[in-house]
């Protein structure tokens, strides 16, 4: 007959794997993959006292061609599919990325998250002469990041990062940044209610805040769904 403390040590043993059973075999459990991604990556920067984003951007550096966005992109990708999972768009959503960006070929755009800067890179890259494009980070450990990667791109003119929150940066971008209208949003963070529930809403609201022109189109790569992200592009 086994004692109490055996039984509840085998039943947390078996909660535990299935927890682990869960979280490393169900594609519906998205959020818990990415928890753990997360958890599992933190616990390595603290052992080794570096970040992540610092690791990737250290491999762009020490790896990928100066000046040579495609190349950045590419080393941001290899790293992230061989060494450390992260949260950027990446190849797979980033080729509708760049489809989205080349029908548009938009004049202002603006990027709400920019992590590293892999879209960012991304983005700008096929992006015309003269073109602006404003992105949005409120980490300022990752803003700083994006800033050496784009720098390292040769993108520097292109792109200009806003640190700060988008509730906050938002109502600031007629007067304090001079943007008329905006020709493209690309929203990859978190997204609230008015974004992901009722994106018709989002272009409203928008809208209302006089950034956008009626919209004649838009496109959603819900359908690439990777690890529960789910950027909204919408081309105004
Ligand atoms: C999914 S990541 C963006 C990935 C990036 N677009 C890429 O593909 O490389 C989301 C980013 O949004 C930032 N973020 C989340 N909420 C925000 C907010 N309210 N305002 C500004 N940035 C925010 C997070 O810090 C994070 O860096």
């Amino acid at each position: 007959m086994l004692d109490l403390s055996t039984v509840l040590l085998l039943a947390a043993g078996a909660l535990f794997a299935y927890i682990l059973y869960i979280v490393l075999h169900d594609q519906r459990r998205a959020y818990a993959k990415i928890v753990y991604h997360e958890i599992t990556i933190r616990i390595k920067d603290l052992l080794i006292n570096q970040a992540k984003e610092q690791r990737v951007l250290q491999f762009v550096v020490e790896n990928a061609v100066r000046g040579d966005p495609q190349s950045v992109v590419d080393h941001i990708d290899k790293y992230c599919s061989q060494k450390e999972w992260a949260m950027n768009v990446g190849d797979q959503k980033g080729l509708i990325l760049d489809n989205v960006v080349k029908e548009t070929n938009p004049n202002t755009l603006l990027e709400l998250g920019t992590y590293c800067g892999y879209s960012t890179v991304r983005i700008a890259r096929l992006l015309k002469p003269g073109a602006r494009f404003l992105t949005v980070e409120f980490n300022p450990a990752y803003a700083s990041v994006a800033k050496q990667i784009i720098e390292f791109a040769g993108l520097k003119d292109k792109v200009q990062i806003l640190e700060g929150s988008t509730h906050d940066i938002i109502p600031q971008l007629k007067k304090k940044y001079e943007v008329d209208t905006l020709d493209f949003v690309f929203v990859d963070h978190w997204k609230e209610k008015i974004f992901t529930r009722y994106p018709t809403y989002g272009e409203m609201w928008f809208a209302q805040k006089g950034l956008c022109h009626p919209c004649r189109q838009r496109h959603c790569s819900r359908g690439a769904r990777l690890f529960g992200t789910c950027p909204y592009l919408w081309p105004l």
